[in-house]
């Protein structure tokens, strides 16, 4: 069977997706018009290139320049909770059946909200999508590599009010090439001391030894992006023998230049040495994709099984930050569905 026939059907999940970078032109118009604030585009043709980066963007740096111009708009609990809303129904769409859905209370505060209520603005916005379009789905809280720590500290403290209420995790992003890892030693520490679960973006504009740092003293239970784990053999080892996945975005990890284009992509790499992923959107507005096409596109570009793929679905669902009992029900899930396709998940190797 042609894996590419069969990928827009399958029962899938998205586990790294930030809530800014998949803002429908048509949403950002629409808010736009109802704030009463100006826009520098008539239509979504004219939006595209505000919103989204083109082919020559050169850096993270640079990618991360598009989230400028979004965020304006995106400062009252409607906002937030109408985009949360629709993240849900576009996953719908492509058949993810479960989302996690990241997003920097601290870059949503300008109209006065405070970090604990953009959280629960957004959840509340999951919650819609959630019984309207039969998406189970859940918030990551984001802080950011260019705030201070004690902006992050307080992120960290509203998040842990949520644990359980909807949101399962925080998180770390930003120029990293900027801000390394290290520098965020307190603030997960907190994280820590509040049972909260942690995934942290690294190895994307900087090399493996953020991944260390994020893994050995951060807490990081799973790993942003990560592509450039190759980079460093006894960090590769590291993760692989802790089996900590890393949430791979295979259009935003070569717009970003993390790694040098396709050819250079290290994902056939890391399934063949049994290092666990799971493949992701990033940015689906910004970058111009989504989720089946994130998997066609591995599919075409290396070959990949529908088996192969089936194993990485199900190694994001491994993966979730859902609660155990939650986390079984949701695998169950996804092997009846898969089971009724007739794919089953390859073993990955080295066989487990
Ligand atoms: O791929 C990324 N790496 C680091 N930071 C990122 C990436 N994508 C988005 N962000 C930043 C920009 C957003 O405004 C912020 C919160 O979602 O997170
Ligand atoms: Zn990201």
């Amino acid at each position: 069977m042609d894996p590419l026939r069969l990928i827009p059907e399958l029962p899938k999940v998205d586990l790294h997706v930030h809530l800014d970078g998949c803002i429908k032109p048509a949403t950002l118009l629409r808010l736009a018009s109802r704030q009463g604030m100006p826009i520098p585009a008539a239509s979504e043709e004219e939006l595209l290139q505000y919103v989204q980066v083109r082919e020559d963007c050169a850096s993270l740096t640079e990618y991360l320049t598009k989230f400028d111009f979004v965020l304006p708009y995106l400062q009252t609990s409607e906002a937030l909770e109408q985009v949360a809303y629709e993240v849900v129904e576009q996953a719908a769409e492509q058949r993810i059946r479960y989302i996690e859905v990241r997003f920097a209370p601290q870059l949503h505060r300008s109209a006065g909200l405070t970090a604990s209520q953009t959280i629960y603005h957004v959840v509340q916005g999951l919650r819609r999508g959630e019984a309207d379009f039969g998406v189970k789905a859940r918030a990551i809280a984001i802080c950011m590599r260019h705030h201070t720590v004690s902006a992050n500290l307080e992120v960290v403290e509203a998040a842990a009010r949520y644990i359980g209420h909807g949101l399962v995790a925080v998180d770390l992003a930003g120029d990293e090439s900027a801000y390394p890892a290290a520098l965020f030693r307190e603030v997960f520490e907190s994280a820590r001391s509040c049972g909260i679960s942690i995934t942290i973006h690294a190895g994307e504009a900087s090399g493996a030894e953020n991944i260390e740092e994020a893994v050995l003293r951060l807490g990081a239970e799973r790993i942003g992006h990560g592509v450039r784990l190759r980079e460093d053999d006894s960090i590769l080892h590291l993760v692989r023998e802790r089996q900590i996945p890393l949430e791979l975005c295979p259009t935003s990890n070569i717009q970003t230049k993390a790694v040098d284009g396709w050819e250079a992509y290290p994902i056939r790499q890391y399934y063949d040495q049994g290092v666990k992923f799971t493949v992701n959107t990033d940015n689906p507005g910004v970058s111009g994709t989504n989720i089946t096409k994130e998997y066609q596109v591995i599919a075409q570009k290396f070959g990949f099984t529908l088996g192969e793929i089936s194993r990485m679905i199900l190694n994001g669902v491994e993966a979730s930050f859902l609660e155990p009992n939650e986390k079984q029900a949701l695998k169950r899930d996804f092997e009846s569905v898969l089971h009724r396709l007739g794919v089953y998940g390859s073993p990955q190797p080295p066989l487990n």
